[in-house]
């Protein structure tokens, strides 16, 4: 067993007494490596990864030597434990060199896409990724400067990494097959708790194809009256660079372009933010204040003083939000270069969500410190955001004129905004990891990472590359996740179980109207049923825990379907026959 004759129950006891203060000291080297890109804060990273590694180990293989033990009795919630001790990720590789050069090869591709700049022409500014890039990206309507930024990126980002990806892909798999997974799509996948996972999300995702397909047939129409239709390519496909994001994964910044009934309301509220001199604090007190309206805690104080929820000035930092639980009592962070708009308010809801989970299951034992399932944390936030981004709610904070309630063409325009956010989305949130698992499982040799890339965003987002692709372009390592080893199917989990989650707040406030327009700000029902489920963390698999607040213990896109009702509605009206895109991009798109 452990130490010398140890029982289960003492073992489990020392694993949480010894673990959390290592990995509060791993948190603190990770933070400071995040918030301050240096060489020595990077070597103190790795060197602390390193340390985690060697102890979680040991705990491994004292929780398997219990697990294979058959003169023991241990209870259902003791082996649960066990379990998750012995699972510990690409730590599980036993050779040092391997293991720390893993740990490098991700940390310098994460600083590659965190420092990358692209000095565009004829003005000759550099800008990054966040603010410059993105700002663009979301505002500019010049065909040849977007795809200038949309290259310039890819460039200056994933064209340099793809030798790294490689040796990264060999090294994560030896990791974890040396738990006895397949791959790490494998692994990765282990933490649904379902055989059936990927064929779960493909049944989804075919039935919510057909919202897809006619928002992008409207989308399409829309912006070949604004950029000339000469510009689109005669497959179907909607060029990149002119979705209003770097990636072309939510399109709600060209909402003004799209809104259906010109002469009402857009329901971005960037400009009335900044007429109100919105600062990143009121937006983070904002979300803290919905929150606290449910039941849910305030933020702690430790919390505003340890966060970095803005690009500070003279040092390199990696922008890309996230938030953090430093396993010390209180101290809970959020990192994120905030910028002043609607799409940015959303996020630190976002963020705020993980941090109001990670205080919800802070009593639970160590191992159930974690998301029902990695979906589950990733749809924390947006579910409230959704109460939030209701015109109703928005007039209540002010941000949104009152009028127009009972005006049919402004609700058709909201629920555009929402669908170029969260309809938009889904095909990329489904491909990204349907690309990293073939990558994983060797169906994609390096030769063909960015041809299969290009071939699951031509046929699944119907979208073309601004420019002609090349043989060294490796375009998927130009997002986050790909270089920073997150997964990323989570999202598509969540922008389901959102709306689960969602309608069910609705419920238990008793609210009995269009789905759309439910806001449940202030109300404790609807805040103890979130809580009824957020509080029980990882200690019981995700359908028992989702049970608990809807009544269903598997996913369904019931709820988002019924939210966008309406909305689809007038789409087959306003699209008829005029749907749909060729499977293969052209060989080669049409220039600006
Ligand atoms: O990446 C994010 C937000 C960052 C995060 O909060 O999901 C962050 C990502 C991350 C960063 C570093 C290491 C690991 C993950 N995740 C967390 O902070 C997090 C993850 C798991 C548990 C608790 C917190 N959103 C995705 C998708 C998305 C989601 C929602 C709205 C818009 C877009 C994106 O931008 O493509
Ligand atoms: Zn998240």
């Amino acid at each position: 067993g452990g130490a010398e004759g140890e029982t289960p129950a003492q073992f489990l006891e020392r694993y949480e007494r010894e673990t959390l203060p290592m990995k509060n000291m791993v948190a603190e080297a990770a933070w400071q490596q995040k918030t301050n890109i240096t060489d020595e804060n990077t070597a103190a990273f790795v060197k602390a990864n390193l340390e985690l590694a060697k102890f979680s180990q040991k705990m491994e293989n004292q929780a398997l030597v219990f697990l294979k033990d058959k003169s023991l009795q241990l209870t259902f919630d003791q082996r649960r434990q066990l379990n998750k001790i012995a699972d510990i990720d690409t730590n599980a590789q036993t050779d040092k060199t391997k293991l720390e050069r893993l740990q490098t090869v991700i940390t310098e591709m994460e600083q590659i896409y965190s420092e990358a700049e692209v000095c565009m022409n004829p003005s000759g500014d550099c800008l990054k990724l966040e603010p410059g890039l993105t700002e663009l990206m979301r505002s500019s309507r010049d065909c040849q400067k977007l795809s200038d930024a949309w290259r310039g990126w890819r460039d200056q980002s994933g064209k340099k990494m793809k030798d790294l990806y490689q040796e990264y892909v060999q090294l994560s798999n030896e990791a974890v097959q040396i738990l006895g997974h397949k791959d790490l799509g494998d692994y990765w996948k282990s933490r649904y708790d379902t055989s059936t996972f990927e064929e779960d999300v493909a049944v989804l995702f075919d039935q919510l194809l057909p919202l897809y397909q006619h928002l992008h047939s409207y989308v399409r129409r829309k912006l070949k009256a604004q950029y000339g239709p000469e510009i689109f390519p005669s497959t179907g496909h909607i060029p990149a660079h002119l979705l209003g994001n770097m990636w072309s994964q939510q399109w709600n910044n060209i909402a003004d372009l799209v809104n259906p009934f010109k002469n009402k309301q857009l329901m971005d509220v960037t400009e009335e933010m900044k007429r109100q001199g919105y600062t990143i604090k009121k937006m983070f007190e904002t979300a803290e204040d919905f929150f606290y309206s449910l039941g849910f805690d305030n933020m702690t104080q430790i919390f505003w003083e340890k966060s970095m929820l803005e690009r500070p000035e003279g040092r390199e930092v990696v922008c890309h939000a996230s938030a953090w639980d430093m396993d010390k009592q209180d101290d809970f962070r959020i990192k994120m270069c905030t910028t002043i708009n609607h799409e940015d308010l959303m996020t630190v809801h976002h963020e705020m969500g993980h941090i109001q989970y990670y205080m919800l299951y802070e009593n639970q034992p160590l191992v159930y410190r974690h998301g029902a399932n990695p979906g589950f944390h990733e749809a924390v936030g947006d579910t409230i955001a959704l109460s939030v981004q209701t015109p109703g709610h928005l007039k209540t904070i002010g941000l949104l004129k009152a009028g127009n309630e009972q005006d049919k063409e402004a609700d058709i325009n909201f629920l555009m905004l929402m669908a170029l956010d969260k309809i938009a989305f889904l095909p990329f949130g489904y491909l990204i990891d349907q690309w990293r698992w073939s990558v994983f499982r060797g169906d994609t040799p390096p030769e063909q990472y960015n041809n299969e890339w290009w071939k699951l965003r031509c046929r699944l987002q119907g979208i073309s590359p601004a420019v002609k692709r090349g043989a060294d372009d490796f375009d998927p390592a130009a997002k986050y996740h790909i270089v920073a080893d997150v997964p990323y199917i989570r999202y598509f989990v969540s922008f389901v179980l959102q709306f689960q989650f969602y309608k069910a707040a609705c419920v238990a406030a008793g609210y009995t109207g269009p789905l759309y327009k439910c806001d449940f700000y202030n109300n404790k029902a609807a805040g103890e049923k979130f809580k009824s489920m957020l509080q029980l963390g990882s200690s019981l698999p995700w359908p028992e825990a989702m049970e608990r607040m809807t009544g269903q213990r598997h996913m369904d896109a019931g709820p988002l379907v019924e939210y966008f009702e309406p909305l689809l509605d007038f789409l087959r009206k306003e699209n008829g026959e005029d749907y749909g895109w060729e499977e293969k991009c052209p060989e080669n798109p049409p220039p600006c």
